[in-house]
């Protein structure tokens, strides 16, 4: 085990303080701590310190399209971006239904040891929305799963959505629902308004999304289990989960770097980088869900970093794939979207990206304060510099980020998983 010594970083862009990482842990917190002999000093004046960033919605692709991504090339593009766990999505072939399959991409994970993995079963057999899935054997298995989705497509059958809530809170499980009507979005392409009219596309309009939310904050206060709402996009989502919480109903919310930045007309290029689900909304969405976020009514931003290969993406809009990269560009996306618009602190970013996911997915090891005796998950950011995304510096196996040519403000400079370094001086560091 190495031991760092981290100089004069900014505390959660606070107040300026060393840290000494030893054994896995943070052992020493202070100003003008002693170097041990031997111990590797990494100045980081100027460098805001965060807790490792903890994504609850990453799609990994492995098993099954590893021409996309693997455990292992997307956990070192979640290293480069700040993160220590993510959590792995179950629309995988063959689907994470099963103890074995999660168990696998578990292991993947802490062989790779660029960032823990988190399985996410699903909810259903084969997400196909007809039969429970084993929720009980997978939560019982190495992997410990606690979070279950069939993201890719909506629980859509309202039995087997209570079904499910009541199953899982047995183990304080969580339900995280992909909310899409899918009578309402039959063939949608695009955000469904005058634009969609203009372009040709078929309309996906917010009450597909905000329909299934209210169904099942209504469903889960019957049931008294614990739902979480994958990413949330439109302005009535956000009133109605808003809401909800003012009545005290349980439910956590998530949204997606995309959607705190970009809006529906990119889709008028008819490039389908910008296609996605839930598609990319209008300003006043955007302003919603960045509202959302800073109030507390949204918890968390999860990327749901969609990697897919270049003949999935390279084609009409029609016969595109939905999904965009995101864990590279999270954090820079959030600074410029967020906290260089005042609307968050970097104390809150730590709260959005770190804490509260880890707690929604119960990862004990991640999203704690940077303080003694915590395990050593911390990321060392400058938000001083700027960089234009270039879709080939990724070390994602795919390029399709929405982000390309723009110029966004922040670069994450170390991760450290543990107290080993997976990222220094901007660069993974094998
Ligand atoms: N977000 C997307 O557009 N695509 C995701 C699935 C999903 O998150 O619904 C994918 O797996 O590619
Ligand atoms: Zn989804
Ligand atoms: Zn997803």
């Amino acid at each position: 085990m190495t031991a760092s010594l981290v100089t004069g970083a900014r505390i959660l862009g606070g107040e300026v303080a060393d840290l000494l990482i030893d054994n896995g842990e943070i052992v020493a917190v202070g100003t003008g701590l002693a170097r041990p002999d031997g111990v590797a000093t990494i100045d980081a004046e100027g460098l805001i310190a965060l807790p490792g960033l903890v994504d609850l919605h990453t799609h990994l692709r492995e098993p099954g399209r590893e021409d996309a991504e693997t455990v292992f090339t997307g956990t070192r593009a979640a290293a480069k971006g700040g993160f220590t766990a993510v959590f792995a999505m179950a629309n995988t072939d063959p689907v994470a239904d099963t103890a074995g399959v999660v168990e696998q991409v578990w292991r993947l994970g802490r062989d790779a040891g660029y960032a823990d993995v988190y399985p996410i079963g699903a909810v259903t057999v084969g997400r196909k929305g007809t039969q429970l899935a084993e929720l009980g054997a997978m939560a019982d298995s190495a992997a410990r799963v606690r979070v279950f989705s069939d993201d890719g497509d909506c629980v859509w059958d309202a039995a087997l959505m209570r079904r499910a809530l009541e199953y899982v809170k047995a183990f304080g499980g969580v339900i995280a629902q992909h909310a899409q009507e899918p009578r309402l979005t039959q063939g949608a392409q695009m955000n469904e308004g005058a634009l969609s009219g203009v372009l040709g596309l078929t309309g996906w309009p917010s009450v597909a999304e905000e329909a299934i939310i209210a169904r099942d904050i209504l469903l889960n206060a019957h049931v008294g289990s614990k739902l979480h709402v994958c990413h949330l996009s439109t302005k009535g989502s956000v009133e109605i989960v808003r809401a909800a919480k003012r009545r005290g109903l349980e439910v956590t919310a998530e949204v997606t770097p995309h959607h705190l930045l970009l809006t529906e007309d990119l889709a008028a290029s008819y490039n389908p980088v910008y296609k996605v689900n839930p598609p990319l909304r209008t300003k006043e969405d955007v302003e919603a869900v960045r509202e959302g976020l800073a109030d507390g009514t949204i918890d968390i931003v999860a990327t749901d970093h969609a990697p897919h290969p270049v003949e999935d993406k390279d084609c009409e809009w029609s016969a595109a794939a939905f999904g965009m990269t995101g864990l590279e560009t999270a954090l820079s996306v959030v600074q410029h979207a967020m906290v260089d618009t005042k609307l968050l602190s970097w104390a809150d970013v730590a709260d959005r990206m770190s804490y509260r996911p880890a707690a929604i997915g119960q990862a004990a090891e991640h999203g704690r304060p940077l303080a003694v005796g915590a395990p050593a998950n911390v990321v060392l950011y400058d938000p001083r510099v700027e960089q234009t995304v270039v879709p080939s510096a990724s070390v994602s196996l795919s390029r399709n980020t929405p982000f390309e040519g723009m110029t966004l403000p922040g670069k994450v400079v170390a991760t450290f998983l543990r107290g080993e370094a997976t990222v220094l001086e901007g660069e993974l560091t094998r």
